[in-house]
């Protein structure tokens, strides 16, 4: 079931807590270019570590206040206009025109929590990278993978994922039509004996989007390259945390009045119901776009007393060297512009704002904040580090993230 999908970030081992580093440094104290060599710790500024539970800040939500398996608290976001001047500076530093994007390729991945994901490969004219999406559920579907392609053929376009259902062996046809001629003709995907039928009903609801009044607005994240995060089960950050809470999030069941328990307190259309979909656009901006050689020398400096902020700064960064133009480009692509919106899972204002593109070409209308799993779970689950504590902490200090339910 969704609830148990595996964390993929998460070594499997209970967490050990490292032995004391020295406090970093405030920000008044940073002399950029000075030498970075050993300084004193100030007592006075050691905040209470902010991912323990028992320091957790009042506004932080409690730890029954959302159920691992319920869908999050979101807060609708005021138009931009509400803050021109906040909007303003924010459309300024991302003003660039959006660069083209075009989806190479896409194919299904099974994962081991029996939920399907279609991850689509991206090209652009921007960059050199594959940034990629990450798809969940059958109705959102990429315009430039699926618009044909001159000289190609029906395999061509199964072969880079431009058709809809599923693959099977012996399938000839990207197409919906054929596939309805075709009724009746076994259509093996996972065993011999399974028919065209249960592969067109597949099929249709592919084809058929939900009435937009009867859903709500898909669900977004805007994932960040983390190697150490995602791949070597880092406790230094929470972006595979991030990465595995939104993959589970949008597994969940969608959310409708149907759900409601009857009085006998049952759930009679809730295990029918599709799950909530979304993407994850995988932006390669590794190191908050410093790239990964940079970031690891900014753990250094981190273990040398900075911040994550400071470090970058020390080492000629930005303290956020990212921008969101492609991501912008590929949802539009996915076909998630338009006047109904998208909700946002994060908890970074200017990531609300950047996405949105220059000319408000995507609509950010809720956003769900990703509050850790380890103050949700009263620190049972999730990641547990003193780099982490801080981390976390600084992201609220000087990032102004907002990691609570309140706009
Ligand atoms: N330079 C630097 N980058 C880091 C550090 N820790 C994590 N990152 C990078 O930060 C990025 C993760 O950011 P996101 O997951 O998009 O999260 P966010 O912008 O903090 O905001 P949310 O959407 O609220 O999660 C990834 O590219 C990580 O590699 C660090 O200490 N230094």
């Amino acid at each position: 079931m969704a609830q148990d999908f595996p964390a993929h970030a998460s070594p499997t081992h209970s967490p050990t807590i490292p032995p004391s580093r020295p406090r970093q440094l405030s920000v008044s104290r940073l002399q950029l270019g000075d030498d970075i060599n050993e300084q004193e710790e100030d007592p006075q500024q050691q905040g209470p570590p902010l991912i323990s539970p028992a320091y957790t800040p009042p506004h932080t939500p409690s730890i029954d206040a959302q159920r691992h398996d319920r869908q999050p608290k979101s807060i609708p976001i005021a138009p931009s206009s509400d803050d021109p001047e906040d909007a303003a500076a924010t459309r300024a530093r991302f003003s660039q025109p959006l660069p083209n994007v075009q989806c190479e390729v896409r194919a299904r991945i099974p994962t081991t929590s029996g939920q399907e994901m279609w991850l689509h490969l991206y090209q652009n004219d921007a960059d050199e990278k594959e940034h990629l999406a990450i798809v969940f559920g059958p109705h959102i579907r990429s315009r430039s993978l699926d618009a044909p392609r001159p000289g190609e053929t029906e395999r061509d376009r199964m072969i880079r994922g431009a058709y809809v259902g599923t693959l099977y062996p012996g399938r000839t046809t990207s197409t919906l039509e054929k596939i309805k001629r075709d009724d009746g003709v076994p259509t093996p995907r996972n065993g011999p004996v399974s028919t065209s039928a249960s592969q067109l009903a597949e099929t249709m609801n592919e084809e058929t989007p939900p009435a937009e009044t009867d859903s709500q607005p898909p669900t977004v994240r805007i994932h960040s390259e983390c190697y150490t995060g995602e791949t070597v089960w880092s406790a230094r950050c929470d972006c595979g945390e991030q990465l595995d809470e939104a993959a589970r999030l949008m597994s969940l069941p969608q959310p409708t009045p149907a759900s409601t328990p009857t009085s006998q307190g049952q759930h009679p259309l809730h295990t029918m119901l599709p799950p909530t979909g979304g993407v994850i656009i995988y932006l390669r901006q590794e190191g908050r776009g410093i790239g990964l050689l940079s970031k690891l020398k900014a753990y250094n400096l981190q273990d040398l007393g900075h911040d994550t902020m400071e470090a970058n700064l020390l080492l000629r960064h930005p303290g956020d060297a990212r921008s969101y133009g492609l991501a912008t480009a590929m949802l539009l692509d996915l076909g998630l512009g338009g006047p109904r919106g998208i909700r946002l899972l994060t908890n970074n204002p200017e990531k609300v704002r950047a996405v949105e593109g220059p000319n408000r070409e995507i609509r950010v209308v809720e956003r769900v904040p990703m509050i850790p799993l380890a103050w949700r779970t009263g620190g049972k689950e999730g990641i547990r580090s003193e780099e982490v504590e801080k981390y976390i902490s600084t992201k609220i200090e000087k990032f102004k993230h907002m990691f609570s339910a309140e706009g």
